[in-house]
């Protein structure tokens, strides 16, 4: 299971977690959000974490051109697009040369058709709650919903995951089910990941973490 660790926003812990070896680690740049990066962290600080680690930069309805200009301040390798951004914008930064993860909503059912446009142009889908806010909301949806995903492109699972899911999380299978987002459920404020509970959420998912 790939693990990514979103919302870092604080130095001193984003140090820690980037020594846990996440496979992603994302950086919010949505200015409503708690967790905007803004001024708190140096694009170089971003710039020199492992190579191993995909650094994503999360946009809600951005331009192309701003989510091109940030992704290279910051040494970012992909994008998380977590709006309304349409089928022809994941083909522009794609062809920039930036993985692509579009992010949809869930609320109580979901129409797959409507993601076809989208399947040439992304690396990964993104499941999250629907709320009140585009993303961070910390609720869980209704995972049976994605028992009947048949789209070619792999996705992650988001949405108010916590160490309490972790048993579960182990030994989900669901198609196309390649990934978890942590964010809200493992922080000690908004922006501040809690390296004590991730490292144990990579330990129950990633069995040969120490
Ligand atoms: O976390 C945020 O503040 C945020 C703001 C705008 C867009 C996305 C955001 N976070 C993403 O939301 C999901 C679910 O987070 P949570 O577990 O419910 O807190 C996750 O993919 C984050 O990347």
């Amino acid at each position: 299971m790939l693990v990514k660790v979103c919302g870092m926003r604080d130095a001193a812990a984003l140090a820690e977690v980037a020594v846990l070896t996440p496979d992603f680690l994302g950086f919010i740049f949505a200015p409503a959000s708690p967790r905007f990066v803004g001024e708190a962290l140096a694009p170089e600080l971003v710039q020199a974490l492992p190579a191993s680690i995909w650094k994503v930069g999360v946009f809600v309805n951005e331009t192309t051109e701003t989510i091109v200009t940030t992704a290279e301040r910051f040494g970012l390798a992909a994008v998380q697009l977590h709006g309304q951004e349409t089928p022809a914008q994941c083909e522009e930064l794609s062809e920039a040369g930036l993985l692509v993860m579009k992010a949809f909503s869930v609320g109580k059912a979901v129409d797959f058709t409507a993601l076809l446009p989208y399947v040439p142009h992304c690396d990964f889908f993104l499941f999250d709650t629907k709320g009140a806010a585009p993303g961070g909301n910390g609720a869980v949806f209704d995972w049976d919903l994605l028992k009947s995903y048949n789209l070619p492109v792999p996705y992650f699972l988001a949405g108010g995951l916590g160490l309490e899911h972790a048993p579960e999380l182990a030994d989900l299978r669901l198609p196309g089910l390649v990934g978890v987002d942590l964010n809200s459920g493992f922080e000690t404020a908004p922006g501040v990941k809690d390296a004590t509970r991730v490292g144990q959420m990579l330990k129950a998912l990633r069995p040969i973490v120490t």
